[in-house]
């Protein structure tokens, strides 16, 4: 099975690019939606918020509030740290249980949508790498329309990650939301012919036979960390940064 990694920056269009993934039948794994199902009340990353940041960061009703836990995460970087080493653990599991349950299922191709697969190192387990790009300013505009947040708010969430001209260089494929939702849609069709034509045949065989299924996966994952240490060496050597 092709395990395809989704990521870009906050509000480049992710969600809007796995919804119309979803349309061409792809499943699709959402790591936000995941983010909010390990904090439900009762479970233990809820109760290690709570003895972290204290009650104040629940609502009456015992769920979290998320904009309060937001506003200190957002603005100190050790608060954010924190928090990560409560939520991402239990993300994973999750996304990892996700990744079987396709599998099981015959899919042929899996795409697990991150917003922080580059800066979590999850870029390098997966078998296809997109980022969905836009500039910083119409990140900064979209973020601002959705959320109602005022500029600062908004700058400060795009600086919790990795900037977009980062992530675009661990990209097999970039998607370009920089235009409208009509010109996005044409794209995502050329862009779910060339998944499928990556995933090929083989995953039949992987199916069938499990060995062949974690070969390959071991000699994808090799594969991709050579070609990853070449690319670091040739951007020493060119002097880029
Ligand atoms: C801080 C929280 C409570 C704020 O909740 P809120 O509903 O306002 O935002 P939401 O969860 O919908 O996230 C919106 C976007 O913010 C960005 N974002 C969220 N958490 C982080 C983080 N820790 N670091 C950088 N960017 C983040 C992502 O691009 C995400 O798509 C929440 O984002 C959270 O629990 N974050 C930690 C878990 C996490 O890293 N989630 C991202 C996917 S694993
Ligand atoms: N091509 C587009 N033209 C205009 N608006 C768009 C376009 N693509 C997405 N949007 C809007 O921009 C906002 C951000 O998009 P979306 O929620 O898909 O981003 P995201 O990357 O999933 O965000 P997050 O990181 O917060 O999860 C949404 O309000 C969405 O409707």
């Amino acid at each position: 099975m092709l395990v395809v990694g989704l990521t870009g920056g906050i509000a480049t269009g992710k969600s809007t690019v796995s919804n119309l993934l979803r349309e061409h039948s792809l499943p699709v794994i959402d790591a936000d939606i995941l983010a909010r199902q390990v904090v439900q009340p009762g479970t233990p990353a809820l109760a290690q918020i709570v003895a972290t940041f204290g009650a104040d960061v629940l609502q009456a009703d015992g769920t979290l509030d998320r904009a309060k836990l937001g506003a200190i995460v957002f603005a100190d970087e050790a608060q954010r740290r924190r928090l990560n080493a409560i939520v991402h653990p239990a993300v994973r599991r999750a996304m990892l249980w996700g990744v079987l349950r396709c599998w099981w299922r015959g899919a042929r191709i899996c795409v697990l949508d991150v917003p922080l697969l580059i800066e979590g190192g999850l870029w390098k387990f997966v078998g296809a790498v997109a980022v969905v790009y836009c500039s910083p300013e119409i990140q900064l505009q979209r973020l601002m329309a959705r959320d109602g947040s005022a500029r600062e708010d908004a700058q400060a969430r795009l600086n919790a990650q990795l900037p977009i001209s980062e992530k675009v260089e661990y990209a097999d494929y970039v998607v370009d939301n920089s235009g409208s939702v009509q010109d996005l849609k044409g794209q995502i069709e050329g862009f779910v012919a060339k998944l499928r034509r990556r995933a090929g045949w083989s995953w039949r065989l992987s199916w069938l036979f499990p060995p062949w299924g974690l070969l390959s996966a071991a000699w994808m994952l090799g594969w991709r960390s050579v070609a990853w240490s070449r690319r670091g060496s040739n951007r020493k050597t060119t002097g880029r940064t």
